[in-house]
Parts: structure tokens; C-alpha cells; sequence
């Protein structure tokens, strides 16, 4: 078992330095990642999310395309052995020891995330938005040894109802991530997609069960806009919730939509419509993602925008891109944020931007034995 697991991180290490595309991925409630790769020809670059329509392939599309961030189609050509991801093998045990009390944060801008803040505030006290969602990036130092792997398996058992992935394609490098907002996923006539917003820490483990105004009307307002643009596509859903939901240490409010499509072939179509949803943009969409574009102070890349198999004739499982990091040779950079109305307070946000950035760094930096 350890021989074959080895094997396979040489294998997505050799992936990466032969600048081959793979992705491995584990879906909420499955016990057995899946890995696929793209041995011949190159990736597909899209520039435009209609062109998704009737494509099957591996998705990462950005939060905002462009020449530098195309949305990129893996189409695969070799499916590999499942991975299993129950026991801890030699190789994690080593990667754990190795990063024990690597705690270099590089960068985590308390005065950039507030500059920002109050210009996001302004507009949303002067009523020029409704909700804004204001996020930042932390980069830390990668030891040299780092195994994206090892990392990868260790948030598949910590975060069982996270989607867990790890991709690398040429244009995009490489990202992992532990997402729980699905933005598109079903098969045949059963579709489904969440309105997720809201966050509060999990009560010793537990599912909180009383949410403030805030965070209710935060939710609302993605879930009448998932509404409104499924009907926009004359998409009549079912919805059930909002209900408080896991993602690791944190909980959301979710409400999910259910529907049928009348053509499988215009996923493309319904993705453009869903995306940026608020839950990552805002309030009025095309204003608040401008806003967004010019005012944050830096580019989101693939955070906050979607991953994930796509195959309008078999099963389709996207999700957006949150809780991730971009791996590079010498740094990691993590991302986070949160949605603002015009009653958020500053500390409770950035707060709640550290809280969401935990699912990643605990997962890259161990705490320190005690000696
Ligand atoms: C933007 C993020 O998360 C989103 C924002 C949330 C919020 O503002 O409460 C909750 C879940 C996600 O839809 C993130 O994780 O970076």
C-alpha cells in the first residue's frame, strides 16, 4: 500500500515537472479521490464562459477572464488508479515533521485589508451596492520539500464535506483547494446549485443554530439572485433552506435550488449567468464586479472562480473556487473574504477572513511538538 501511494505522489510530482495537466479531485460524501491527466496535446483556452457549452473536460475558470487567465479545459486522456487517502503513510509522516513550526507568514496586510474596507463601506453606506465582497491574499514561505499531495490527502480526511482538489495546468500553475459551495453539479435532469452565505464557527463541532440579521440578509441576497437568474434562463427550481451547513471548522447558510434543463448542452450558458453569484461579487452584479475589479487592490486570479468536471452526457461537479491556495516554487498564496452590507464592522470581518484562511494553513502548518 505505502510502495503504491509513494508511487503516486512521484507521479504528480512527475506530472508537474514534465508540465503535464492532471487534476485530482474528491467529492463531498465519496471516499476515493479521482485523478485525471492530459498526456497529448494542450489545454483548452476559453475566453468566454459560453464557449463552455457542450465541452467536457476539467475546468478552472477565473474570477475575471483575461489573456493572462483564460479559463482552461483539461481534456483528459488517462483516468488514474484511485488514491487512497485513509492512512497516514511514511512519506505525510515526514512532509508533517518537516513543516513543524513553519509559521513565516510573509505578508497579512492589516492596513491594505482596512484602506480597502472603508472604501467597500462607503459605497455600501451611501447605498451605491447592497452587499460588496472585499477579500485579500496571504503568502507564506514553501519549504523546500513541499509535497502538494501530502496536503491535498491530509484536507481529503479533514474536511469530509468540502469539495478537495488539486490541479495544474501549464497557464494556471498549480492550486489546490477545500471548497463547500458547489456552483453547478448533476447530471441528466437533475441539476443543483446553492445560494451559501453567512459564516459563524462551528459550536464545539456543532452546527450553530441561531444566525444574527447580518448574516441572514447576507444569504437572502445570493439566494434571490440564484432566483432570479435561474429564471432568467426560464429555470423553475425547487429550493429548500436556508439551513446552516459544514465547511471545516465554519458553518454557512445554504439554500439549495434544485431543477431540471430542457438542454444539457448550454451549461456554458447557465454558468455565465451564475457567475460571480454575491456570495463572492455583490450587489447590483455588473457594478459590484467592477468595483471589485478596480478597487481591491489586487487580481483574485482563479480564487473565486470555478473548478471542477464538467460533461453535459455524463456527470458534471463544479464548485467555486474558495478556501485554496496557488503554489508557486518558492511561496504559497492563500486567499480569503467576506461579504460586507452596509453594517459590517472591520475587525469582525478581517476576523472572519483569518478564520477562513485556517482551513488552509492549518493544513501546511503543523503546530510545534511540545517538548
Ligand atoms: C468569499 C468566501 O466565502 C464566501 C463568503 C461567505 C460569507 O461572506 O459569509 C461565505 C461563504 C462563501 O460563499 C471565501 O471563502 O473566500
Amino acid at each position: 500500500m505505502i510502495d503504491e501511494e509513494i508511487s503516486n505522489l512521484t507521479t504528480i510530482d512527475a506530472f508537474i515537472q514534465r508540465k503535464q495537466p492532471f487534476a485530482v479531485y474528491r467529492i463531498p460524501g465519496e471516499k476515493v479521490p479521482r485523478l485525471l491527466t492530459q498526456a497529448e496535446g494542450a489545454v483548452r483556452l476559453i475566453y468566454d464562459l459560453k464557449e463552455l457549452n457542450g465541452q467536457r473536460g476539467f475546468v478552472i475558470a477565473p474570477f475575471q477572464v483575461s489573456e493572462s487567465c483564460p479559463v482552461v479545459l483539461i481534456q483528459p486522456d488517462q483516468w488514474g488508479q484511485p488514491l487512497s487517502v485513509d492512512d497516514d503513510t511514511e512519506e505525510d509522516r515526514k512532509v508533517a515533521l518537516r513543516l513543524q513550526g513553519q509559521e513565516s507568514f510573509l505578508t497579512s496586510s492589516t492596513e491594505e485589508y482596512a484602506a480597502c474596507f472603508h472604501t467597500f463601506i462607503n459605497a455600501l453606506r451611501d447605498r451605491t451596492f447592497d452587499k460588496l465582497v472585499l477579500s485579500r491574499h496571504l503568502t507564506v514561505d514553501k519549504v523546500a520539500d513541499f509535497s502538494p499531495l501530502s496536503i491535498f490527502r491530509a484536507a481529503c480526511k479533514r474536511y469530509i464535506h468540502s469539495y478537495i482538489y488539486l490541479c495544474y495546468t501549464p497557464q494556471t500553475g498549480i492550486w489546490l483547494g477545500s471548497t463547500p459551495e458547489i456552483i453547478l453539479s448533476g447530471e441528466e435532469d437533475e441539476w443543483h446549485t446553492v445560494a451559501l452565505a453567512g459564516t459563524q464557527p462551528l459550536q464545539d463541532g456543532r452546527l450553530p443554530q441561531v444566525w444574527d440579521e447580518k448574516n441572514r440578509k447576507e444569504q437572502d441576497y445570493v439566494a434571490s439572485y440564484i432566483r432570479r437568474q435561474l429564471l432568467s434562463l426560464d429555470i423553475h427550481a425547487t429550493e429548500n433552506g436556508p439551513y446552516p451547513a459544514y465547511a471545516g471548522a465554519l458553518s454557512h447558510l445554504k439554500t439549495d435550488f434544485r431543477f431540471a434543463l430542457k438542454d444539457n448542452k448550454g451549461l456554458g450558458d447557465l454558468l455565465k449567468v451564475l457567475h460571480p453569484t454575491p456570495a463572492v461579487c455583490g450587489l447590483p452584479k455588473e457594478e459590484a464586479y467592477q468595483f471589485i475589479l478596480q478597487n481591491e487592490g489586487y487580481d483574485r486570479r482563479y480564487y473565486s472562480g470555478f473548478i471542477g468536471w464538467l460533461d453535459p452526457e455524463g456527470r458534471t461537479d463544479i464548485y467555486v473556487n474558495l478556501r485554496c491556495m496557488h503554489i508557486e516554487d518558492k511561496q504559497l498564496t492563500l486567499y480569503a473574504g467576506g461579504g460586507l452590507l452596509a453594517s459590517s464592522e472591520l475587525n469582525d470581518e478581517w476576523l472572519e477572513t483569518e478564520k477562513k484562511l485556517q482551513t488552509i494553513k492549518r493544513l501546511i502548518a503543523v503546530p510545534p511538538l511540545k517538548s
